[in-house]
């Protein structure tokens, strides 16, 4: 009864800051987490494939295991070739292993290529001056932009050249009239981010990895992340592309108009193409304004039940000021608290909501936020909470959600799952996971994007375990095909994951991204191995 009546108490307290007469002014800054890897390294033979010939849930056959795909027979680097790149790159084709040692291998330190020449170009003309070239040389390319993907698919699988596109990090023009940016594909996230404030608009992306990942590789990768519940997808925000194909022809998409109906949209194709269709040179987006009044509350919720309840009302009575609703469960928490010491805000309940709010008029905001959370907590939907009303703890709440890929990799080995699905069943697959591995796993967590119907089931295990792979798979994609969700809401397929499309996608039109790859770069020089499934190699 003390602990319940002292919960209410915390959010009523917090209520308090809510009032009207005293309006909130909060900012949410500075949300990088700086990547500390501490996970030990994992064999390059680490990824585990399955293969299943059509969707399952149409009827097709069940996948079975296979393994790492065959070396393609590209061409090996000669002396002549790195005569070549030395004298269009002077100084910026690096041979020396201990510095491409970082390119080879990925973030989570489970894919590790063995490639001997990392390529930096700082021009789109040096970009299609070094495609044009490998294609005629039959040379694959690995394209790189932050190196902070989550499936494999920015590091070299073999000895792929690895073209990095961190020199190529210019703001190009900002219109400040319409909000239009357009820069450089190797512009870091958080370096945009600032530059927009400074001019009183933000980014319509935000993620973790923001301090660390380039423009060019959230396009190339469609990135959600954390304020797409607000501002919609890179599909609708960026204008335009300019993208060097394989053969080294620039094509020039770098529009800044919101409308244009003359034919087929093409940059769409490179959006999310993982760089297996030419490489993103620059980029123009569409920006939103920096809003007057952030905030942001931390809730804890008894059941999953309670908390979609939580996020109708938000949206009912938050309406357009509601910029995200994320979650994250009592697993998460304990993980956060025992590997890297964050400590709960709140007490303990089996879940936990960051909402933010971002809105013109804080006073209005403070207002709403107000009633929300009132009524959140006479309709028994939330049992505690905590709002931030200081930079700093603001900072703290949005770590307890951002920093849990940090923690899972001192787990031990984590097998990574990102799942969209209709939004009332994300959850269930969490709770059917842990019942169908029936305590093999070290841990099994659950976190990810509310808002947009998207889950990031992880589960742990000591060290590598073939046998845990083997309950977990089919049986999450199975899952997930039986709900018609997708197995990869925003991570994309890269290396690992791209055998297992068959699950989300219907084979016709598996076939037609092998006729378009076929189309644009013909000899598939472009990141192979990447998202496409072996069967189209
Ligand atoms: O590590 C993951 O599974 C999710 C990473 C990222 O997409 C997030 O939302 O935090
Ligand atoms: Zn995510």
């Amino acid at each position: 009864m003390a602990g319940i009546f002292q919960r209410s108490l915390r959010l009523r307290t917090a209520l308090r800051h809510l009032s009207p007469q005293s309006p909130l002014s909060w900012t949410v800054t500075g949300r990088h987490t700086p990547l500390d890897l501490h996970c030990p390294f994992l064999p390059s033979t680490s990824w585990q494939f399955a293969v299943c010939s059509r969707k399952l849930h149409t009827g097709g056959d069940r996948p079975s295991p296979a393994a790492a795909p065959d070396r393609l027979p590209f061409s090996r680097i000669t002396q002549e070739d790195l005569a070549f790149f030395r004298k269009i790159l002077p100084g910026r084709a690096v041979t020396d292993p201990d510095l491409l040692e970082s390119s080879n291998v990925d973030w989570l330190k489970s894919v590790k290529g063995s490639s001997e020449l990392l390529l930096r170009p700082q021009t789109t003309e040096e970009v299609s001056q070094i495609l044009k070239y490998c294609n005629s040389r039959n040379l694959a390319v690995n394209p790189q932009g932050g190196n902070t993907g989550l499936v494999g698919g920015s590091v070299p699988v073999y000895d792929e050249i690895i073209l990095s596109t961190a020199l190529m990090n210019n703001i190009l023009t900002f219109d400040s009239i319409s909000g239009i940016l357009t820069c450089q594909a190797g512009c870091v996230l958080e370096n945009l981010s600032l530059y927009l404030e400074d001019r009183d608009y933000i980014m319509p992306l935000d993620l973790g990895a923001k301090g660390s990942c380039h423009i060019g590789g959230n396009v190339a990768t469609n990135a959600g992340g954390l304020r797409l519940l607000r501002y919609g997808s890179l599909r609708g925000t960026v204008l335009g592309l300019e993208v060097v194909l394989a053969d080294g022809r620039v094509l020039d998409c770098l529009s800044t108009l919101r409308k244009d109906n003359t034919g087929y949209d093409l940059k769409q194709l490179f959006i999310g193409s993982e760089g297996t269709l030419g490489v993103i040179t620059s980029v123009s987006i569409l920006c939103p304004r920096k809003p007057k009044s952030v905030n942001v509350v931390f809730l804890g919720c008894e059941t999953f039940e309670q908390l979609l309840k939580t996020f109708q009302l938000s949206r009912g009575m938050l309406g357009e000021i509601l910029s995200a609703f994320e979650f994250l469960d009592s697993e998460c928490m304990r993980l956060l608290n025992t590997h890297l010491k964050l400590r709960n805000p709140i007490s303990d309940c089996p879940f936990y909501v960051v909402i933010e709010t971002s809105g013109s008029d804080s006073t209005h905001d403070g207002e709403k936020l107000h009633n929300f959370l009132e009524k959140a907590m006479t309709s028994s939907l939330v049992t505690d909470g905590t709002v931030a009303t200081e930079d700093s703890k603001i900072k703290a709440l949005w770590s307890m959600r951002e920093r849990v890929t940090e923690a899972l990799t001192h787990d031990g080995f984590t097998y990574k799952y990102d799942i969209s699905l209709p939004v009332e069943r994300i959850y269930q697959l969490v709770t059917d996971m842990r019942e169908h591995l029936g305590g093999r796993a070290k841990s099994v967590v659950g976190y990810g994007h509310v808002g947009d119907g998207n889950l990031h089931l992880n589960v742990t295990s000591p060290v590598k375990d073939p046998a845990l792979l083997a309950a977990i798979e089919p049986f999450v994609y199975e899952w997930t095909a039986s709900c018609n969700g997708s197995i990869s809401a925003e991570h994309g397929l890269g290396l690992k994951k791209r055998n297992y499309i068959y699950y989300s996608k219907p084979s016709q039109a598996v076939a037609l991204m092998g006729n378009i790859k076929a189309m644009l770069d013909p000899k598939g020089i472009l990141n192979p191995y990447k998202t496409l499934p072996d069967d189209l190699k």
